[in-house]
């Protein structure tokens, strides 16, 4: 039996819904209730109030904008540590000693080359292909080279994916940045650390020798560790769902970066400088705040608002004071971070931004920063993607070695015709 448009199936009886079928309102929270008092499942749209799992990596205070991994602040690790070290904490739930740091880098700089027939894959695009589209296929295409080694239920085998999915994709990340601007790859340099290794296949060009500026390396590690992880976003979700069925982890991780592309997610770094560029004058501001504040206008503040941070994202606090420092210690003006702080000062004092509870976001002020290091905006959430797959594979492995782990499968509310007979194509009205 299916429910009709206006009704749904309780045990065995229609219940009138209480709000027009389809409709996304406060009531339909009714209906979930209803469902689950009959034992059945919840409505829950967008997974507002639904836990998909347990887990022991990352923890989110959204009132009080805290953020811990493993219990570290957010604060604390970005100051102090640096990315490998947030990487060996997110996959053994420990900060290492010096003995396994140095073992750790070394097992992921192992890692780093990726097989020369990756070389031919990338020729098949066009050039002017989005690098994220580029990384989508690449990252997918890493489970055709490594199947073999995927025995997702060997603890061995699991952690040599992780390892190679973390080693990889800095490699492909500057891959697919030379690709778009005709540049030949360069190699791994493997006496290098993670992120001048990646700064140097970026930016190094033939016959010319790259020196890699400490002040460079030091933000981009800091914003790698800020976008490591964040508990059950939409991405990581996605890389839980596809791993639940005991996928390929490097496909896995392929689905999270289609997931983390979408401007309302990891996206929005790139949709926030272009905003930003597009407001181009603080005077201008105002216009775009009245803009977003209208319900006839689909424009949002991108950079802006979050499902969890019901108060500023200490991420966005981080970046914030990043962003001043590298383009003070670069000696750089950028007329942008001017129309950001504005921007900023005037939502934040707004009855709507106020009574949403909408503050800046991480997305909010890492593209400045990453102007400022020379990267272009198309390669924005690239390196959120980069710095993100320590978490994805920190919680697919997380979720494979949980004995409670089932297929993620959830439920829907039909809501569509009830059953009819087919009619032959000659007799329909
Ligand atoms: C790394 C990350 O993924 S961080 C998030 C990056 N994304 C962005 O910065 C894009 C802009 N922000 C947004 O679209 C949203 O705030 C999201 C997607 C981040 C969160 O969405 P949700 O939790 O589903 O909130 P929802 O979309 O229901 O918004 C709640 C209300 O605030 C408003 N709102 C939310 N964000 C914004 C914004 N950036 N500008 C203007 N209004 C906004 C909505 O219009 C809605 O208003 P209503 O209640 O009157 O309908
Ligand atoms: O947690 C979220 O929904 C989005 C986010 O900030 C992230 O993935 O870093």
């Amino acid at each position: 039996m299916s429910a009709s448009a206006s009704t749904i199936i309780v045990g065995d009886k229609h219940v009138e819904l209480p709000v027009k079928s389809g409709t996304i309102g406060p009531d339909v929270v009714d209906i979930g209730k209803l469902y689950a008092q009959t034992g059945k499942f919840t409505f829950d749209p967008g997974f507002t109030s639904t836990a998909s799992c347990e887990s022991k990596i990352t923890y989110i205070d959204g009132d009080e904008g805290i953020l811990l991994y493993r219990g570290y602040p957010i604060e604390q690790l970005a100051e102090q540590g640096d990315f490998l070290e947030t990487a060996y904490l997110m996959l053994f739930g420990q900060l290492p000693t010096s003995a396994q740091k140095a073992d750790f880098d070394y097992r992921v700089t192992r890692h780093t080359m990726v097989h020369d027939q990756m070389n031919r894959f990338f020729q098949g695009f066009r050039r002017d292909a989005h690098p994220m589209a580029v990384m989508v296929a690449c990252v997918g295409a890493l489970s055709a080279f490594y199947h073999d080694s995927t025995d997702i239920s060997d603890e061995n085998q699991r952690m040599i994916a992780s390892l190679r999915m973390i080693a990889k994709m800095p490699t492909l990340a500057a891959m697919a940045y030379k690709y778009t601007i005709g540049q030949p790859f360069v190699y791994p340099k493997n006496d290098l650390d993670y992120t001048s290794n990646f700064l140097r296949m970026c930016f190094a060009v033939p016959c010319e020798e790259y020196v890699i500026n400490p002040i460079y390396a030091r933000a981009l590690d800091k914003i790698f560790i800020l976008h490591a992880d964040h508990e059950q976003n939409a991405s990581t979700s996605t890389v839980r769902l596809a791993g639940s069925s005991g996928a390929n982890p490097f496909a896995c991780i392929a689905a999270g970066i289609a997931c983390l592309w979408g401007p309302a997610h990891g996206g929005a770094n790139e949709a926030a400088l272009k905003m930003l560029t597009e407001i181009g004058h603080p005077e201008n501001v105002q216009k775009y705040v009245a803009k977003a504040k209208d319900k006839n206008d689909p424009f949002r503040l991108m950079g802006f608002g979050h499902r969890v941070y019901k108060n500023y994202d200490p991420r966005a606090r981080i970046m914030q004071k990043t962003t001043h420092e590298v383009l003070n210690e670069l000696g750089l003006k950028d007329d942008l971070l001017e129309v950001a702080v504005q921007l900023e000062q005037i939502a934040l004092k707004d009855e709507y931004f106020i009574e949403k509870k909408l503050y800046p976001n991480i997305d909010f002020y890492s593209g400045i920063t990453l102007k400022a290091l020379g990267f272009p905006t198309s390669m924005f959430t690239v390196l959120f993607a980069l710095a993100r797959t320590v978490g994805w594979i920190a919680q697919w492995a997380e979720m494979i070695e949980d004995p409670s782990q089932k297929i993620g499968r959830p439920r829907q509310l039909y809501v569509g015709p009830d059953r009819r007979d087919y009619v032959a194509i000659g007799q329909r009205g």
